[in-house]
């Protein structure tokens, strides 16, 4: 596989200005094996944010580093394996060592398998393609390489880290290669990253990027949708053009202004084209899909295309004056599919009940368990030589297991922060005959972490009238009571320790019962991941 090396700066002059980051995590994509973490996570290599630096600044393993970095003296090579969000065919790379001086990975080697769902990737049978060979990397750089052709589709990525070290972010340029609907007449948003759809053009993305508006999910904060400087010019608009996934009718449009609360455009107009060009020429006839519409704060906004029996290449998004959009979805089929009854109603968040979290209380919680906290309420004795209060039973720890089957266990949960909100609560779990307590063993980074609760119903599933969301603080602990159906640890915008006190007798049916419940959206007020 021959290949070039660019400066970073040429990346907009180059093949790879018409791809996208296939490894990024705004897709979906995700660390499934590592071989070595000890001084910085694998996860940071595909954040989407660029990499800080902190100087001198240290924890327990030594310097603070934002990217991954492994211990020293590897005999061999450190390496890691990427889940892409969406299968893809690979253009080039950008191994970027920021910050790494002294400490960045010599050399890297890039490796690509398509794997079918469930196929153990970390196998010695896994055939792994060399799509990139061993390259010298400088410290504190960024090394980009353009492939001189695309690589074969791909479902993941092996980036070989050669001997040891640290490289900052590993951004894999490609294109999605769509698995679409076979029934043509199955309603899809044609403006979705994972079907393919793609921006080709921007007038201004001053804070954030364009290509935000096509991603999975509604984000966690205004810093991933699109964002324009604020136009001063009178009679400004901005725009976008979104090659869409496939020609085809646009049926119903969703713009999503979440959290965007004072800088939402003031109209918004849709308009379609066809083009065999990324970029329709000048002169092309553009249609109005939707004229002058209003948004408004942190929502979801839905209108019908005025021209649904049209098909169209191209969208072109234009927002007036100016300001910012979480996600674009149009809704719609693909030409030769049957258009559906029309309006339609489409699979959103917007047809999914949803609720707002509330801070945990005592009082609030009860009917599910206690909340671990030295609060009013409590009795309270003065201990420890009056050095300390001690608060009586707080919790309950209960053990239901039949005489000596069930074992008490202390145990730690290190859990990663949602990547979406507001979250979607999809399963819920109980422990049918004991107590489970979890208490935060915060650093200060951990402002809170979300509880969803239900009671247990005459059917002895969720009683999800009986749904609810609290947001604990770092100075929460709770105790679900013995039976009382549950998430998981749910951790919010930083990683969080929590201690777990529960009894298990080491027979799954009796130690936990996990169910799928009816999709219910959580909004977690003040909180990003
Ligand atoms: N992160 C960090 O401290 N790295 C250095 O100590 C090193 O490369 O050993």
């Amino acid at each position: 596989m021959s290949f070039k090396r660019i400066e970073h700066t040429d990346i907009p002059n180059s093949e790879l200005v018409k791809c996208i980051d296939l490894t990024s995590a705004a897709l979906g994509s995700s660390i499934v094996a590592v071989s070595d973490e000890f001084f910085g996570k694998a996860e940071n290599l595909i954040s989407p944010a660029s990499p800080i630096h902190k100087p001198d600044h240290f924890v327990d393993t030594g310097y603070w580093m934002d990217g991954w970095e492994s211990k020293r003296h590897c005999r061999t090579h450190d390496w890691v394996i990427i889940k892409l969000g969406f299968p893809g065919s690979l253009s080039g790379f950008d191994i970027d060592t920021s910050y790494f001086i002294g400490n960045q990975a010599s050399a890297a080697s890039v490796e690509a398998t398509f794997a079918l769902d469930g196929e153990d990737v970390e196998s010695k049978n896994t055939k792994w393609t060399t799509v990139l060979p061993k390259v010298d990397l400088p410290p504190n750089s960024h090394n980009v390489f353009v492939l001189s052709k695309s690589a074969p589709v791909c479902t993941h990525i092996r980036l070989n880290n050669i001997p040891d070290g640290g490289i900052a972010r590993f951004r894999a340029y490609g294109n999605v290669n769509p698995i679409l609907p076979k029934d043509p007449s199955d309603v899809i948003d044609l403006a979705f990253v994972g079907n393919g759809a793609k921006i080709t053009q921007v007038s201004n993305q001053f804070y954030t990027p364009a290509s935000n508006l096509l991603l999975p999910g509604r984000g966690v904060h205004m810093g991933d949708g699109w964002q324009t400087n604020r136009s001063r010019q009178p009679g400004n608009s901005d725009y976008v053009i979104i090659r869409l996934a496939t020609k085809g009718h646009i049926l119903k449009i969703e713009l999503d202004t979440s959290h965007f609360k004072g800088n939402f455009p003031d109209k918004v107009t849709l308009q379609g084209t066809n083009s065999a060009e990324d970029i329709p020429p000048l002169g092309s006839k553009w249609t109005v899909l939707a004229d002058n519409v209003e948004t408004g704060p942190h929502g979801l906004f839905y209108f019908d295309s005025l021209v649904p029996k049209t098909a169209f290449t191209h969208v072109k998004l234009i927002i007036i004056p100016d300001g910012g959009l979480k996600r674009v979805r149009l809704w719609g089929v693909p030409e030769g599919g049957k258009i559906p009854t029309l309006p339609i109603k489409i699979p959103s968040l917007l047809n999914k009940p949803m609720m707002i979290a509330q801070p945990l209380t005592r009082e609030d919680f009860a009917p599910y368990g206690d909340v671990i906290q030295a609060s009013s309420g409590i009795a309270v004795t003065s201990a420890n030589q009056g050095t300390a209060e001690k608060y009586h039973q707080v919790g309950q720890v209960i053990n239901e297991f039949a005489k000596g089957r069930g074992r008490s266990h202390l145990s730690v949960f290190h859990c990663r922060p949602i990547t979406e909100i507001p979250f979607t609560v999809k399963l819920l779990e109980r422990h049918p005959y004991s107590s489970q307590a979890f208490i935060p063993m915060t650093d200060g980074r951990v402002r809170g972490y979300l509880v969803v609760v239900a009671l247990n119903g005459e059917d002895d599933k969720p009683d999800m009238k009986t749904l609810k969301a609290f947001i604990a603080s770092s100075t929460q602990g709770i105790n679900y009571r013995e039976g009382i159906w549950h998430h998981p640890m749910i951790a919010l915008e930083n990683e969080t320790d929590f201690a777990c006190l529960v009894h298990e007798s080491g027979i799954p049916k009796d130690d936990c019962n996990e169910v799928d419940v009816e999709e219910v959206v959580v909004d977690i007020p003040g909180f990003h991941a």
